[in-house]
């Protein structure tokens, strides 16, 4: 499924926080959002995915129009994993994975078989089996980021939102969520701050400043020196990782 985004604004309060935004994540590319911290990358990301309501622009998933269908229409074709996953009340680890086959169901619909196949392989692709039925409240922050991925397969999404899903994650499991979302073979828009690891991922790059889209492109055309200087006003230097063949990236000072 491909996404267009197109002339999206939204303002919160007295502030305009994304101005005017259009992109493109094309059939099953994995498309990151780059920009320094309040830039505006998830409140772009709510208004997609309805957390937020657009002051203006449209959105479209193939022929569905996001911003008019219902949540539960979205919900069929789009995952989302969010930046905060705290809970006032407890579930366990399985409970809060088969909360991702609600938007296949009809109100009261029993959790059947396949259902609970699907929590399952779900929680053996992010490393949880054995974790199946511990509280939810009482994991990690990385095993948690990793339950609400599991979520976010039990969907059996067409499409994958991401904000900033490699938080409070240590480098092997960084590394297993990336390769388990590329692997799905769907469309992926994630807002990242690692910004090696989105060259290592990312098929095309948009980098926001101030709620604007500054720069767009491959990762090799975008990731400059230059470039990151503007956004983040950080000094680097860009150069070819020998022994990973990417492309790395050296911080020498803030400007
Ligand atoms: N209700 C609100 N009223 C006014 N400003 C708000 C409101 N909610 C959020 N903001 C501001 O909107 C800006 C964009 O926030 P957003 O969370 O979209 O940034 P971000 O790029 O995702 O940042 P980060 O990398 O830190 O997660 C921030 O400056 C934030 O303080």
């Amino acid at each position: 499924m491909e996404l267009n985004v197109h002339h999206f604004s939204v303002s919160l309060g007295k502030a305009d926080i994304v101005r005017d935004i259009s992109l493109h994540v094309g059939e099953k590319r994995f498309v990151g959002l780059l920009g320094p911290n309040g830039c505006g990358k998830s409140t772009l990301l709510k208004s997609i995915y309805k957390v937020i309501k657009p002051n203006s622009g449209q959105a479209y998933l193939d022929g569905t129009d996001l911003v008019k269908s219902s949540p539960k229409t979205v919900a069929q074709l789009m995952s989302v994993v969010g930046q905060f996953n705290e809970l006032s009340f407890d579930f366990t680890v399985r409970e809060m994975v088969l909360l991702g086959r609600t938007p296949h169901k009809k109100l009261l619909d029993p959790d059947n078989a396949e259902d609970y196949r699907i929590v399952d392989d779900a929680l053996r692709q992010v490393d949880l089996t054995a974790y199946a039925d511990r509280s939810y409240l009482s994991l990690s922050g990385g095993e948690k980021q990793r339950v609400i991925l599991a979520r976010a397969l039990a969907q059996q999404p067409q499409f994958l939102i991401l904000d900033e899903p490699t938080n409070h994650l240590d480098v092997k499991y960084q590394l297993q969520i990336l390769n388990i979302v590329k692997s799905l073979n769907t469309g992926v828009l994630a807002a990242l701050h690692d910004l090696a690891l989105a060259a290592k991922y990312c098929d095309y790059l948009y980098m926001v400043k101030k709620g604007k889209i500054v720069a767009e492109g491959v990762p090799h055309d975008v990731l400059t020196k230059e470039t990151i200087a503007e956004v983040f006003e950080v000094e680097c230097e860009i150069y070819d990782n020998p022994v990973t063949g990417g492309l790395g990236i050296a911080y020498l000072t803030a400007k």
